[in-house]
């Protein structure tokens, strides 16, 4: 966002005063639209950074000013960019300092502004900075964070405060032309609160950011089923464990049959074929004891998708991943145990290029346990991905999907795409299953995981609460209704 900003303005199509003219203006708009109940003129405080957040401030203040509301102003440090500074002399009011804050002057006022750091925040923020977040909290004021709540980091999200920081989430967060990563992951997934975003111009510069990471979407005309026979759509082979193991994999079976596989097999050693036969219908079953049996099983070439993890115990989990080979190796997802036997098996190399592994936080830290520390979500899963050479989708509300080659997308379950019930037994079981579907209809690796981690949040805020993994599979047609399928 920087760079487009710097870019923009070389290229002589904004300078730096106008937009932050625009973004400031934008942020009082903001507020003005995102709540109607907030009578005006109200009374605010601004607190002012030195570099251009603190600009924006500025031009929020004078501007609230002229709207006649009682504006007071706090600075943490005079403005120390030629674009602030000229904002300051804009807004000629009074400036106390940060010293000068207290519980008076936060219960008197209804709107706060926090503007004190925004994508140039460069290192931990003092107990001073964070404390007067959470002084406004507290006095009940509306906390408005501009561009980004200081103290979390616009490209990770993370907190970068010393000492501790804001427990509750912004009332608002206003930022400009496009959403950060911050506010999406880790901390800043939590704490943005409901986030609105003004075009300040920039426009189609957005597109040419190096490394970007860009929001996961969906193709409805590639789901759509033409014409064809059952294999034609392609045949799914998922894993199971032994008796009384089985229900993750089902799970896992009826996620990618209702995505639309052609077939799906559920293969289990033979002290679980009872229990399975019973809860099975048009998914269809048969034994798979050990890796020898998978190696005979993908002699079958119609097989083109495994689905390796949920429910499979971690020792035949590891079994069957060294049996993974030969000319024809299928795609396959791996899931759960399939992850934890990463640990003690090497990655198969035949799946290079053919996977996609599906860790949530603490099977990735099992598996990548020096990646676990890096502070960026995006870059841990990059690089994981880069070593592998398959595809790797981070879950959680903030999942993220990483091609080795360096694309990543973020699905983000924050705000109206929140999909809390999600957090259930099971439900990554299902997810692992549609994306095997996918696969097994003839999807990219990466194409699956993009689309099946958008599918099943989908699933999931149609079904709404009350949601077991069960209802995952079932929620997928009115999905598909819904996108006109
Ligand atoms: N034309 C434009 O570009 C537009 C930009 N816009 C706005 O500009 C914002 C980015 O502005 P920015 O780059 O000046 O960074 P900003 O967030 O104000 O902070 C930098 C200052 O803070 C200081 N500092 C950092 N961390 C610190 C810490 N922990 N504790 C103490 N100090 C710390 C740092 O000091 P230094 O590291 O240099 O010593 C420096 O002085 C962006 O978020 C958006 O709001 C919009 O108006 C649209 C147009
Ligand atoms: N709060 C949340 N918001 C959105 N999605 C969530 C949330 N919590 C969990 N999920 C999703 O639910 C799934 C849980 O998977 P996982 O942790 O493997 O659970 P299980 O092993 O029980 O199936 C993942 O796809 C994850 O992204
Ligand atoms: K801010």
């Amino acid at each position: 966002m920087r760079g487009v900003e710097a870019a923009a303005i070389a290229a002589g199509k904004a300078d730096g005063l106008a937009l932050m003219e625009r973004a400031g203006r934008g942020v009082v708009e903001a507020v003005r639209a995102h709540w109607p109940d907030l009578a005006w003129p109200f009374r605010a405080v601004v607190l002012c950074g030195p570099g251009n957040n603190g600009g924006d401030g500025y031009v929020i203040a004078r501007v609230l000013r002229e709207a006649g509301c009682a504006v007071e102003v706090y600075a943490l440090a005079p403005a120390a960019t030629p674009d602030a500074a000229e904002m300051a002399a804009r807004w000629g009011g009074g400036v106390a300092g940060f010293g000068a804050l207290g519980w008076e002057a936060m219960r008197a006022t209804d709107v706060v502004f926090d503007a004190v750091f925004g994508t140039g925040l460069a290192r931990d923020i003092a107990p001073g900075v964070w404390g007067a977040l959470v002084m406004a909290q507290e006095a009940g004021a509306r906390l408005v964070a501009v561009d980004m709540l200081s103290g979390l980091d616009a490209d990770t999200g993370a907190v970068r405060a010393a000492g501790g920081f804001v427990d509750h989430p912004a009332g608002l967060t206003v930022t400009f032309q496009a959403e950060k990563l911050g506010h999406h992951l880790a901390a800043g997934g939590e704490l943005s609160g409901p986030v609105v975003v003004v075009d300040i111009g920039l426009g189609a510069e957005l597109e040419v950011v190096d490394g970007a990471v860009e929001a996961a979407e969906i193709s409805v005309e590639r789901l759509r089923k033409g014409g064809g026979h059952k294999f034609d759509h392609g045949h799914a082979l998922v894993l199971a464990g032994g008796a009384g193991r089985g229900g993750a994999a089902r799970l896992a079976a009826y996620g990618a049959l209702r995505v639309g596989a052609g077939l799906v097999t559920v293969g289990c050693p033979a002290e679980a074929l009872g229990e399975n036969a019973a809860r099975l219908d048009a998914v269809m079953l048969r034994v798979i004891e050990d890796g020898v049996a998978l190696r005979e099983a993908l002699v079958d070439r119609r097989i083109r998708a495994l689905c390796m993890g949920p429910g499979l115990g971690v020792e035949r989990a590891a079994g069957m991943l060294g049996a993974v080979g030969g000319d024809h190796p299928p795609y396959a997802v791996l899931d759960a145990d399939a992850l934890t036997a990463l640990t003690t098996v090497p990655f198969p190399a035949a799946l290079r290029g053919r996977a996609v592994l599906t860790p949530h936080s603490g099977e990735f830290a099992r598996v990548w346990p020096d990646l676990a520390g890096v502070a960026s979500k995006v870059e841990a899963v990059r690089a994981a991905a880069a070593r592998v050479g398959a595809v790797v989708l981070l879950k959680g509300a903030d999942t993220l999907v990483a091609h080795p080659d360096g694309r990543c997308v973020l699905h983000s379950a924050r705000g109206a795409m929140a999909a809390p019930w999600l957090a259930t037994a099971g439900s990554g079981d299902v997810l692992a299953g549609i994306i095997t579907g996918l696969l097994a209809r003839g999807w990219s690796p990466f194409e699956a995981a993009e689309t099946g981690a958008w599918l099943h949040a989908a699933a999931a805020r149609r079904f709404g609460a009350g949601l077991i993994a069960e209802d995952l599979p079932e929620a997928l047609p009115g999905v598909f209704r819904d996108l006109g399928l």
